[in-house]
């Protein structure tokens, strides 16, 4: 999990930056064990942080916003200790060091919440060394929302670079939840460590309810009381308290499995995912549902699904927003589907690591799918037949080549997409995960961008 040098080389084994090219496969077939979650990798080590002891976090993500995560934590004083898949954190409390400028990379998660924890600092700057994208992601409504709560507050309108200064005491706060469950989840690891602690109003129509379930869940395993209305709408944390925890451990990763899910159900063959738990808050569980409503052959024993391809699929209609992260990869099998498929409520995927509507249509439309978008929603109509044949741009988001590799993967003819090594934001093995169930890459040096 530390920056990769040539002595500590990328988890996947390849080079620092790279393109690939992606061979039709038939089928897909074999077993892999689910990688951890991405979303709680980033909140059990940032509450680790938070503790005054020492906590392992268990089975952590090896992704680069893991990576990022640790690299901030450390940089606020936290001692951060990597054992094989473990990391054992130890804590700096309500008191990370002021004066820190802290690089989050392109971790959306990441740079949100320790920007509502910079509260508890006398200053803390964040800059970002991906302007194009995360550079370019809004933070005005965390912000409005920290300023009204004391804190000094400087940005350029609203993006990074940002600096936070503190101390703020806490009370009642209204922070806009409609562009982002981010902002709500950054102010409730911060309230338990306020002398007064935040009674948070979220104001808009809220979205990615299961991010903000996936924090209450943080909190409670690390002791933190909290009390949440129903439609979340309402959420108040006493202040004065202390995060404790010895150890926690990630659960599989359930947007990233998504994709693998799809490739099963758009090639022949059979795949079996482990480490997928049955009761869990990821939102983009219902991957499994939405794949077994397009006529998926897909059936759940314990923590392992298992996805028998080669089934006729059939397009749904579906509001994303409760599996955001899946959107993209679910779209690869409406583009398998008979019909046209629509992802409804899903305007938040314009403010992610790109326009995940508008470019995601364009690259659809370049292996010749015919796919729409209004600003709420995206639409693809699916066809039988993917002639490939073409270079893709994965506009340096991970979850854009995640759905252009399963097209690729389903193309009568290769297709490169380039920037492929942006992979590695979330899911650093995706390429190998596939390769072990039997399909074929070539790694290519990086066209100049
Ligand atoms: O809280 C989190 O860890 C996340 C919340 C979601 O973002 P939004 O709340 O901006 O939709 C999700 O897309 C992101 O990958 C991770
Ligand atoms: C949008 C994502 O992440 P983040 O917001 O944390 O950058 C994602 O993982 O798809």
């Amino acid at each position: 999990m530390t920056a990769p040098s040539p002595l500590h080389p990328h988890p996947d084994g390849m080079p620092d930056t790279f393109d690939v090219r992606v061979h039709p496969a038939r089928e897909l077939r074999g077993a892999l064990r689910a990688q951890p979650s991405k979303n709680y990798t980033t909140r059990y080590l940032l509450a680790a942080a938070l503790t005054e002891g020492e906590v392992r976090v268990v089975g952590a993500a090896q992704s680069e916003d893991a990576a990022a995560m640790l690299r901030c934590l450390k940089a606020w004083g936290a001692d951060v200790v990597v054992q094989g898949s473990d990391a054992v954190i130890g804590g700096f409390g309500a008191h990370p060091r002021s004066g820190a400028t802290l690089n989050p990379g392109n971790a959306g998660a990441v740079a949100r919440f320790l920007i509502g924890v910079a509260a508890l600092t006398e200053g803390t700057t964040f800059v970002t060394d991906y302007p194009e994208s995360l550079g370019k992601r809004p933070q005005g409504d965390l912000l409005d929302a920290l300023a009204r709560l004391g804190a000094a507050v400087e940005s350029r309108d609203g993006q990074l670079p940002i600096k936070i200064s503190g101390p703020v005491c806490g009370g009642r706060v209204d922070v806009s939840a409609e562009r982002s469950s981010q902002y709500a989840s950054a102010l409730m690891f911060l309230a338990p460590l306020l002398p007064e602690g935040l009674d948070l109003h979220l104001s808009g129509a809220i979205k990615s309810h299961a991010p903000l379930r996936q924090t209450l869940d943080t909190l409670a395993a690390f002791g933190i009381q909290a009390e949440a209305s129903d439609d979340l709408s309402r959420i108040t944390l006493p202040g004065s308290q202390q995060y404790r925890a010895t150890q926690v451990t990630v659960p599989g990763d359930y947007p990233g499995s998504a994709a693998i899910l799809s490739a099963a159900a758009i090639l022949l063959g059979e795949v079996q995912l482990s480490n997928l738990l049955e009761h869990d808050l990821q939102g983009e569980r219902e991957a499994e549902a939405v794949l077994r409503q397009m006529g998926a052959d897909i059936w759940r024993s314990g923590d392992t699904l298992t996805v028998r391809g080669g089934r006729p699929l059939r397009a749904v209609t579906r509001d994303g927003d409760g599996f955001t992260d899946a959107v993209q990869v679910l779209s690869a099998a409406a583009a398998c589907a008979e019909g046209q498929t629509t992802w409804e409520n899903v305007y938040t995927l314009r403010l992610k690591e790109c326009d995940r509507i508008s470019d995601t249509r364009r690259e659809l439309e370049r292996l010749g799918i015919v796919a729409s978008e209004t600003e709420n929603s995206l639409s693809v109509t699916g066809t039988p037949r993917i002639e490939g044949g073409v270079t893709l741009s994965g506009h340096g988001d991970h979850r854009m080549i995640m759905l252009l590799t399963l097209l690729g993967l389903r193309a009568e003819q290769p297709v490169v997409i380039t920037g492929a090594h942006h992979i590695r934001k979330s899911y650093p093995l995706f390429f190998r995960h596939l390769e072990a169930l039997g399909a074929t890459f070539e790694y290519l040096a990086a066209a100049p961008q």
